[in-house]
């Protein structure tokens, strides 16, 4: 078997051909009757029309099977004669695919033997319990109003709404608005207007066909341009009521549910269709669509498929929010503590359990020392002995070689985390570290202390830290900062919001309207804070490939870390109330508030 291609595509082939060697394809170097036809696949928006026609000249096709999902198709001629010829004269030629003047180079390899044929394209679709679809819900004329006052809503900034522009299509919320970080809403933070009459007047045309219990207050405009997409999700039960409600505007579109225990659908949403999740729809089946510029499509007269472009679509999906089990904590039975046993309960929930279970993806995003810390290490004589308050993974436990540091966390898979790089840890209580008085020339305690529920907590963790400290050494000790803007300067915390936001940062002074409120609000991420006490959350990825699906889906968790943030002097005037010690330096260092304590 010989390869007539240039160096640069010889390579390609070879590439190609690992990769479909790992995905699991039984490739043969010696000719067979089947073949591989690399690029030429569903999923790479190659028609299976478009290879028929052009391996047909070569022979009798006994099987073509290609998938929505790869981007490779799969062909048996009946003689190995007929599949070399293919093989000769198919490789690295251009073919068109469905997108407007795109090519696909085809790259042709032999198979052993065709895989089983489950997971080929299946006439046969499930239908998922609970789904409702109501094709022609809306005239042309009011799809037509609905899209031009999208469209002038988008264009504009209005304090009607938010607008957001995500990796893979571009949403508009109404009403309150959807924080994609915890998959909620803040009951307590809606939007200052309700919905505008065009998504009023629609909805009350939802509301007449008596599929929706009650009245939807939460709107998101989805915007898909060609390509876009949104990944498999159910639409958070604990958020939103049952009887979910999207309008499809503009391009058709394929919507692809999946049941836990196997059957898929694939759903065609035609323009002008209304689709109700309820039942099994809205709780069992999860919904998505791939990003694509194509969608298959059955016709069911002539039973034949094909291919059809997409453009740009946009959803309207109204939903009501569950207030008696949004993320306003209360709901958790949770708000700010007013006792020390319900202080230790609330940090054990939202603070050590979740260390335990986030350590490993903790560690992973907390490597880099910061650099003002790592100079205070520096500057201390060598040979000090320093422990470290809530070492966390250890990032600082052997940074700075002519010192001997030990390190100290309430949890335990942090502490594990320590021991596996050969760092000296121990697990204990910062309100009650087990060392004898006066032990430590140093001690750190870096974003540790606003993870006390109470002042007291905060205050106790300060004597703590001095009580282990000889006469005259020092402490440095770093809390997250409730200013994320200090000197006209947003933190790193801020600068990472990606949500093009009309209300990005809300003001700061704006924690005054929580000033009574003694229950904790979940904090949305990368946004400034608006309480001092509250739950921030971590966002655990799990993403693993579907084998059987072209996107990942994404099975995150949140958790949920109790912080109280520090004010501006906050820090200072907590330490300055303790005799004992002296505070030598306070400074801002992005985003938090850090003291140096010198012990009396
Ligand atoms: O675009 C659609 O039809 C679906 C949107 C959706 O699933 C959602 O916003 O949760
Ligand atoms: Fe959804």
């Amino acid at each position: 078997m010989t390869l007539n291609l240039s160096k640069k595509k010889a390579r390609k082939w070879l590439k190609v051909k690992a990769k479909l060697s790992s995905n699991g394809l039984d490739i043969s170097d010696e000719p067979t009757n089947n073949l591989v036809l690399a690029n030429a696949g569903l999923g790479n928006e190659v028609c299976v029309k478009v290879i028929t026609e052009l391996c047909e000249p070569y022979g009798c096709i006994d099987t073509i099977r290609s998938y929505m999902d790869k981007s490779y198709a799969l062909l048996s001629y009946q003689k190995t004669d007929e599949a070399m010829a293919c093989f000769n004269k198919l490789q690295s030629v251009e073919i068109s695919k469905t997108s407007d003047n795109e090519l696909a180079t085809l790259y042709l390899y032999f198979l052993q033997t065709l895989p089983p044929s489950e997971g080929a394209i299946k006439k046969k679709n499930d239908f998922p319990q609970g789904l409702i679809t109501l094709e022609n819900f809306l005239s042309t004329e009011e799809e037509e109003e609905l899209i031009m006052q999208i469209e002038k809503d988008l264009a504009k900034r209005s304090d009607m709404h938010i607008q957001e522009t995500l990796k893979h299509r571009t949403v508009l919320h109404y009403g309150y608005k959807f924080q994609y970080g915890s998959n909620d809403v803040n009951s307590s933070n809606p939007l200052s207007k309700k919905f505008p009459s065009f998504a009023n007047n629609i909805l009350d045309k939802i509301m007449k066909t008596g599929h929706i219990p009650n009245r939807p207050d939460q709107l998101t405009i989805n915007i898909y341009n060609p390509g876009d997409g949104i990944p498999h999700h159910i639409d958070n039960p604990d958020a939103f009521d049952t009887g979910i409600a999207s309008i499809s505007l503009g391009s058709q579109i394929v919507m692809e549910m999946k049941s836990p225990v196997g059957p898929k659908a694939n759903i065609m949403l035609k323009p002008r269709t209304l689709l109700i999740f309820t039942g099994d729809a809205r709780y069992k089946w999860t919904h998505g669509i791939t990003q694509k510029k194509s969608d298959l499509v059955c016709d069911e007269r002539s039973d034949q498929e094909f291919l059809v472009k997409r453009e740009r679509r946009i959803s309207m999906t109204f939903r009501k929010i569950l207030k008696s089990t949004s993320n306003h904590v209360e709901n958790l039975g949770c708000t700010i503590p007013d006792s020390q046993k319900s202080a230790v309960d609330l940090e054990k929930r939202f603070v050590q359990t979740v260390y335990n279970e986030i350590a490993d993806h903790f560690s992973s995003t907390r490597e880099k020392p910061w650099p003002k810390v790592v100079k205070f290490l520096e500057n201390l004589n060598p040979g000090s002995v320093v422990l470290d308050v809530g070492c966390g993974s250890g990032r600082y436990l052997n940074c700075c070689p002519g010192i001997c540091m030990l390190g100290c966390d309430s949890s335990q898979s942090l502490v594990d985390i320590c021991l596996n790089k050969n760092c000296f840890a121990f697990l204990c209580d910062g309100q009650n570290i087990p060392v004898r008085n006066s032990t430590f020339d140093a001690c750190i305690c870096i974003a540790v202390i606003h993870h006390y529920s109470t002042s007291d907590r905060r205050h106790s963790a300060i004597l703590e830290i001095l009580r282990v400290l000889r006469k005259g050494a020092l402490a440095l000790i770093y809390v997250w900062a409730f200013e994320q803007r200090f000197n006209d300067i947003d933190s790193n915390y801020l600068k990472k919001s990606h949500a093009n936001c009309n209300i990005t940062k809300r003001n700061e002074n704006s924690c005054n309207a929580f000033a009574e409120n003694q229950s904790l609000v979940v904090h949305e991420n990368k946004t400034s804070f608006v309480q001092q006490d509250l739950l921030v959350p971590w966002k655990k990825k799990k993403n693993r490939h579907d084998v059987t699906s072209s996107h990942n889906i994404s099975a995150d968790s949140t958790y949920y870390r109790f912080y109280h943030v520090f004010k501006q002097n906050e820090l200072q005037n907590l330490c300055q109330g303790i005799s004992g010690c002296n505070v030598i330096d306070c400074y801002y260092d992005s985003g938090n508030w850090a003291v140096v304590l010198q012990k009396l």
